[in-house]
């Protein structure tokens, strides 16, 4: 599968085109608005997401709520592009100076300096326009689809977050996957604990009253993946290297771990290792679950765990030095509004990459055209792998 996104932030919508969805696959709207709303939640927003009600439009791909095998056309409007019309200028010219005022004062920690020197742009609305986060609105519709996928074949996925501003949850075990998306729903900084949750929302109100921001650590769970999908075979085919992409490509992220990730440098390998283990009901398990659901590119049938770290966001109400690109003055900048916080929503959008990434890995490896078949071979698979 594969899928493209295009729109501006301020633009009149977001659109993305996914190719490769099997048919009779179960998709409606309200798949995927469920998660869009998800997106925009969390403690430290700003405005924008008061102006925005995040709904998508299929316009392509799905007939009475299931996909026909064609490309899946996904819209998601800009409500705020009424404010923006004449500065987008999306479907006219406008020649009014003060419309078309430029920025040229770059913001750091921002694509706008380094993407206006790529393309040659002396306005960085039109580098900000696109870099902007807004774009994981459409990455999140992508991921919901992916998800019905996962759905449909037994494999359940789930986010939390486990850190913000150095506020650490200390309770971090759960029952089963559905406790931990029933008890993280309802905090509004998606935590288990609840304890160290009130301690982040004060964090992030402290860094908001400061005119300064926070970052954090959310991690995705999922269970049920099928043994042996990805591959050892090829650096790109390598599941792992494609997790550790996606988390990477969310704007803000800076990092990935995988298991017990960076703590494996600390650690004998005896504490590291995961032994394996065999029985008649469950066939291969792992007495640990140290690497993750990953070994070799591929799954163990372990569940996967992946951890994203996200830095502060950039845009500081206490402002920051920059230099303006016209005059080469210093200056420092001022902002209208931005989120103060947004770990909360981007753990949303970690879920969504890796269930993206998780689908297409199965629809390459078991098949793509009908998702009856798909589910006959993964079964096939799923007894193949017992009885090894
Ligand atoms: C859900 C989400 C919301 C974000 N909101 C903002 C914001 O309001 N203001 C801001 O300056 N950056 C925000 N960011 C971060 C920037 O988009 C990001 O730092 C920027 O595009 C530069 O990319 P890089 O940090 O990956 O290098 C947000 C990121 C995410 C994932
Ligand atoms: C719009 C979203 O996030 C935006 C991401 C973002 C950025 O610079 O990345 C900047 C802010 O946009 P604005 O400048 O319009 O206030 C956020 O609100 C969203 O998540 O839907």
């Amino acid at each position: 599968m594969r899928y493209l996104t295009a729109g501006e932030s301020h633009g009149p919508q977001l659109t993305a085109i996914v190719e490769g969805v099997p048919a009779g696959l179960e998709l409606t709207a309200e798949h995927i608005n469920e998660d869009l709303a998800r997106r925009q939640k969390g403690h430290g927003r700003g405005r924008r997401m008061q102006i925005e009600t995040d709904r998508v439009q299929i316009v392509g791909g799905v007939r009475h709520g299931a996909t026909l095998g064609s490309p899946v056309a996904l819209v998601v409007e800009n409500k705020d592009f009424t404010h923006w019309r004449n500065i987008m200028g999306a479907d006219h010219v406008d020649e009014d100076a003060e419309v078309k005022r430029q920025i040229t004062k770059p913001r750091p920690g921002h694509a706008d300096l380094n993407g206006a020197i790529k393309y040659g742009h002396r306005d960085m609305r039109n580098v900000l326009e696109r870099s902007s986060a807004r774009e994981t609105t459409v990455r999140v519709a992508t991921g919901a689809v992916a998800k019905q996928i996962l759905k449909a074949v037994g494999v359940n996925i789930a986010c939390h977050v486990l850190e913000i501003g150095g506020v650490k949850a200390e309770q971090t075990s759960y029952q089963s996957l559905a406790e931990l998306q029933e008890k993280t729903e309802a905090s509004p900084v998606r935590c288990l604990d609840e304890e160290a949750g009130q301690k982040m929302m004060k964090a992030i109100d402290e860094a908001k009253e400061n005119g300064d921001s926070i970052g954090g650590v959310v991690e995705v769970v999922v269970e049920g993946m099928p043994t042996a999908v990805g591959s050892y075979v090829h650096y790109d085919r390598k599941l792992d290297s494609k997790l550790a992409a996606a988390i990477m490509s969310i704007n803000a992220f800076k990092g990935v771990e995988i298991g017990v990730g960076f703590e494996a440098a600390r650690k004998p390998g005896s504490e590291v290792h995961d032994e394996i283990l065999w029985s008649e009901e469950q066939g291969y398990t792992r007495k640990t679950n140290n690497a993750g659901g990953l070994e070799g590119g591929m799954t163990t049938g372990m569940p996967i765990v992946v951890r994203g770290v996200m830095k502060p966001i950039p845009t500081l109400y206490k402002p920051l030095q920059s230099v303006d690109i016209d005059t080469k003055e210093p200056f420092a900048a001022s902002i209208e509004r931005s989120d103060s916080c947004a770990v909360p929503a981007a753990a949303v959008v970690a879920e969504s990459v890796i269930a993206w990434e998780l689908a297409s890995a199965i629809v390459e490896q078991f098949g793509s055209d009908r998702i009856d078949l798909l589910q006959q071979n993964i079964n096939e698979h799923r007894k193949h792998a017992a009885q090894f």
